[in-house]
């Protein structure tokens, strides 16, 4: 068998999408885009940059860009699915009649589906049952990576053979995927912290102090381990670079989206002046209110997740969210 998949094909033309396929290049693979704007496919193959959603990074110029599926498809070894999470059920059902016969995918959206409350791997599983999937996640600012800046993510399979391939396919000096057996684990921490980095940054925005930020972050991981536990994720993996590592990273820095729209959520902005006109998706605000329908199915304890998705849905204000966490009852702390 190969070592590496040679020819790869990224399905999303966000900055994420762009950052990994410019990393694959970096690599030495030959990478074809899938961008449903054709502007944004036009640009990378022209302009060798992405104007649109990652600008000011220049792109390698063997990247090739499409908005056609099967032409970005064709001839693919491996798919890297890089759209927004509300969005994998639709692009995958379209995806599917051209998709490479034997090619696996690597599931790189951070989220989890409103009204199933499926993970990726799940919405994936039920539209493309016969392909074989990997997990791509961790603290990974696009534009860092797409820079070539040091970066470290999990590729998780639970195929420990495809896992090893999809790392030996992306991995470079810079880039540096290391390989496990828990996707379920690296899904969780990918989306339910992007849910507590809205949380730190409404906490932030309100001006609350570095201890009830360090209080958050710190409570936050006991609700992904929670979560984890009660779906079957391994705790190590929890702990590791898409649990802990990516939690620390996005709710602890203005370059997050979900940190920044928590930030002005907490300054008093409105959400709806937040989200109307936006075209870069933060992945928290549609993962609020999957997680907290989720938690409650699953009868897990995710106060600050719940209390997320309460002023998002406008149903409580910043006020009375911080009243009902500060009012819990003092407990012991592991539980
Ligand atoms: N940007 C990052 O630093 C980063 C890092 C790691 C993971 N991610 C994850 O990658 C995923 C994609 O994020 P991004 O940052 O590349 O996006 P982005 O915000 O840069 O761009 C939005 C993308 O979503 C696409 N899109 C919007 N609506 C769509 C629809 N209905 N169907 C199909 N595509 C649609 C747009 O075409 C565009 O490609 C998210 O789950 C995100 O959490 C992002
Ligand atoms: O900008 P955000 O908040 O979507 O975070 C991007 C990445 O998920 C960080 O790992």
């Amino acid at each position: 068998m190969d070592t590496v998949y040679s020819n790869l094909c990224v399905l999303g033309g966000g900055a994420w999408g762009t950052a990994l396929a410019q990393t694959a290049r970096r690599a030495g693979r030959s990478v074809m885009m899938w961008a449903r704007e054709p502007e944004v496919a036009e640009a990378i193959n022209t302009r060798h940059e992405n104007t649109d959603f990652l600008p000011g990074v220049p792109l390698d110029p063997a990247l090739r860009a499409s908005a056609s599926l099967g032409e970005a498809l064709a001839g693919a070894e491996a798919v890297l699915v890089v759209c927004p999470a509300q969005a994998l059920r639709a692009v995958l059902a379209a995806a599917g009649p051209v998709w490479p016969q034997g090619a696996p995918m690597v599931l790189c959206a951070k989220g989890i589906e409103q009204g199933s409350g499926l993970l990726m791997t799940e919405v994936a599983a039920a539209a493309l049952p016969e392909v074989a999937q990997a997990v791509l996640s961790g603290p990974t600012f696009a534009h860092e990576v797409a820079l070539g800046r040091p970066t470290a993510v999990t590729v998780a399979a639970t195929d420990p053979d495809l896992a090893e391939r999809v790392v030996a396919t992306l991995g470079t000096k810079t880039f540096r995927p290391y390989a496990g057996t828990d996707p379920v684990g690296a899904e969780i921490g990918g989306a339910v912290k992007n849910v507590l980095a809205i949380a730190c940054g409404i906490v932030e925005g309100l001006g609350l102090g570095d201890n009830a930020r360090a209080a958050l972050l710190t409570r936050g991981l006991a609700e992904i381990m929670r979560l984890g536990r009660a779906r079957g994720a391994d705790p190590a993996t929890l702990a590791g670079l898409s649990g802990l590592g990516d939690l620390i990273l996005t709710a602890t820095s203005t370059q997050s989206r979900n940190f920044s729209l928590g930030l002005a959520l907490g300054e008093g902005q409105a959400l709806a002046t937040l989200l109307d006109g936006r075209r870069s998706v933060a992945e928290g605000v549609h993962t609020a209110r999957a997680v907290g329908a989720l938690a409650d199915r699953l009868g897990v304890e995710m106060p600050i997740c719940q209390v997320v998705n309460a002023l998002l849905e406008g149903t409580q204000d910043v006020s009375a969210a911080m009243d009902a966490l500060l009012s819990r009852p003092l407990r012991t702390e592991i539980d």
